[in-house]
């Protein structure tokens, strides 16, 4: 690691990162807070620590930004915006609307998808860090001792550290895949032609996502997944829409089948199965997974335990078994989301910062697969088997917007416990994720259906089903026995005293 206090010419580095800063502070005391890595986690992590006043330090090995920005979601959702307007454009005849044949440039799509990232990487620069007060520095950082590491061999000091190194795709180690080449979301993005025909190994959000965003733009896709079915945490309902949806799109879907092995190279290669078969596609997509980045971190030095997942082991403030050394993001093992990454960087730099424990509420937690269609949930999923527990219909066929737009395939379903409390939701169609976050804002701030069913809500917007589940639980609350009591006493009184004022002044009650 060279500084360029002492170079004339400052180390080139990957995009991202295209300088460093001096590895010590200007007084030679150890840096407040040494951040490691700069995804999500890292970069919110730093930005808080540095308005705190802290002197912090931020590492980057590769680009500022991390999976999210450059090979994650970004890319993904842009890629998934060309494939779904392909797909409403094959679909616009059932409105009425004839667009003739729709034709898919990949080299554009391509194009839009590295445009997307690059109009959102300023936001996660190195400039825009250091504008913030952050120092940031390229290489690759070692711990080497509890308040001690290596940027690339030179050493720095710290009084605490965060570490949000992240995660990277697991590539399982079946027979003659890793002679196939096989693409990865790491990868994807750099593919110059689409697929003829692509197999996608794992039907997770990645193989779910990415596998219909290359049927919609015209590969032959294969998914394959080993679980018994997609989108394994979702619940049977979700996966049958998205399932149907898939097939729909022309994928392939095998589901409770395993890779054996696969012959060839790229362009001519044989994917074996376990049910016997043989795929004959040009690539294969790998998305089962992925590995926490805690293999070469030196976290054995710095007495910072890692469970049997390579996940660090974290309280609930995210603290490690060092601590002076915080973990945010991907690295825990806690969901894999770029929303759960900042919000863990912003709590874990607090908390290291300005001596808080604030802890980590995991239970409305939101997670979004953005397929078409959209599947959004959070805490406790319709298939619960607490007897106590109770869960909320209402079809899409019901909500009217959805009828409008000919796009009915989804539902809203909540889940309260014994105490009629909210403890979970799932929203299956388009808009799910926006859907879902006002019953995430109930859970979290403990407020009831009754209140979300006395909220007006925007007719007809895909709200409405949200609005239509709180009213049915309403109306079934007011229907047991003693609330429906009362209802029918007060009802009566007040026919009895409106029937005696209009005797009593001699006039006819108005009618109801
Ligand atoms: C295809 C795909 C689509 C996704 N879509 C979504 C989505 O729609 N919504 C969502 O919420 N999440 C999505 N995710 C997940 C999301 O991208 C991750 O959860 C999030 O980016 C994790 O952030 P992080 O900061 O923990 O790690 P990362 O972003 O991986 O950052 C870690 C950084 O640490 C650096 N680093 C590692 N080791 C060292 C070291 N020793 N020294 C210095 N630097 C180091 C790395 O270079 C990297 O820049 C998606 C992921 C993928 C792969
Ligand atoms: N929209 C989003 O928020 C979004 C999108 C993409 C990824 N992500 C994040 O990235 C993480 C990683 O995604 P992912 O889809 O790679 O992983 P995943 O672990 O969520 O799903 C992997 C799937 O692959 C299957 N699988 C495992 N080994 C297999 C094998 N050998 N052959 C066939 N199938 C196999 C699993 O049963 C599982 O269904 C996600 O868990 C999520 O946190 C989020």
């Amino acid at each position: 690691m060279t500084s360029p206090a002492a170079s004339t010419a400052p180390p080139t580095a990957a995009p991202g990162v295209r300088r460093s800063d001096p590895l010590t502070t200007p007084d030679g005391a150890p840096w407040d807070l040494v951040v490691v890595g700069g995804g999500t986690a890292g970069l919110v992590a730093a930005h808080t620590a540095a308005g705190f006043g802290a002197r912090t330090l931020l590492v980057e090995r590769h680009r500022t930004g991390g999976d999210c920005l450059w090979t994650g979601c970004v890319p993904s959702k842009a890629l998934l915006a060309a494939a779904h307007a392909a797909a409403a454009a094959r679909r616009a005849p059932r409105l009425g609307v004839h667009v003739g044949d729709v034709r898919v440039d990949f080299a554009a799509v391509m194009r839009h998808v590295h445009d997307t990232i690059a109009r959102i990487e300023p936001v996660d620069s190195p400039e825009r860090l250091r504008g913030a007060g952050v120092a940031v520095a390229h290489g690759d950082l070692t711990l080497t001792g509890p308040q001690s590491a290596v940027v690339d061999g030179e050493p720095v000091r710290f009084a605490q550290a965060l570490l949000a190194t992240g995660s990277s795709p697991s590539v399982p180690g079946v027979p003659g895949l890793a002679e196939a080449s096989p693409l990865t979301s790491d990868d994807v993005w750099d593919l110059a032609e689409l697929p003829g025909r692509l197999l996608v190994l794992g039907g997770g959000p990645i193989g779910c996502e990415l596998g219909q965003a290359f049927a919609r733009l015209g590969s032959r896709v294969s998914v394959v997944e080993a679980g018994p079915r997609v989108l394994g945490p979702e619940d049977a309902h979700a996966a049958a829409l998205v399932r149907a949806a898939l097939r729909a799109d022309g994928v392939d879907l095998r589901e409770d089948v395993s890779l054996e092995r696969v012959e060839g190279v790229p362009g001519d290669l044989a994917a074996h199965l376990s049910d016997g078969s043989v795929l004959h596609v040009d690539r294969v997509l790998v998305a089962v997974g992925r590995t926490p980045g805690t293999h070469d971190l030196g976290l054995r030095a710095a007495g910072v335990e890692v469970r049997e997942s390579g996940h660090v082991v974290v309280d609930s403030a995210l603290r490690t078994t060092n601590l002076r050394i915080w973990a945010a993001g991907d690295l825990t093992g806690h969901p894999a989301f770029t929303h759960v990454a900042g919000m863990h960087g912003s709590l874990a730099a607090s908390n290291a910062v300005l001596g808080l424990r604030r802890k980590v509420r995991l239970d409305t937690i939101p997670r979004v697969t953005y397929t078409q269609p959209e599947v959004a949930s959070f805490g406790v999923g319709t298939e619960t088997d607490d007897p106590s527990h109770t869960v909320h219909r209402v079809d899409a066929t019901e909500v009217d917007r959805a009828v409008a737009e000919g796009d009915t395939d989804g539902e809203v379903a909540v889940v309260l416990d014994g105490r009629g409390r909210l403890v979970g939701a799932r929203v299956v169609g388009p808009r799910a994720g926006e859907v879902l976050a006002e019953l995430t804002l109930a859970a979290q701030a403990g407020v009831s259906l009754r209140t979300v069913a006395g909220t007006i809500h925007p007719y007809p917007a895909w709200s409405d089903g949200v609005s239509k589940a709180a009213v049915a639980r309403t109306r079934e609350e007011l229907a047991r026995p003693v609330p429906a009591t009362v209802t029918r006493v007060l009802a009566r009184g007040r026919r009895r005293w409106v029937q005696h004022r209009a005797s009593a002044a001699g006039a006819t009650p108005p009618a109801p």
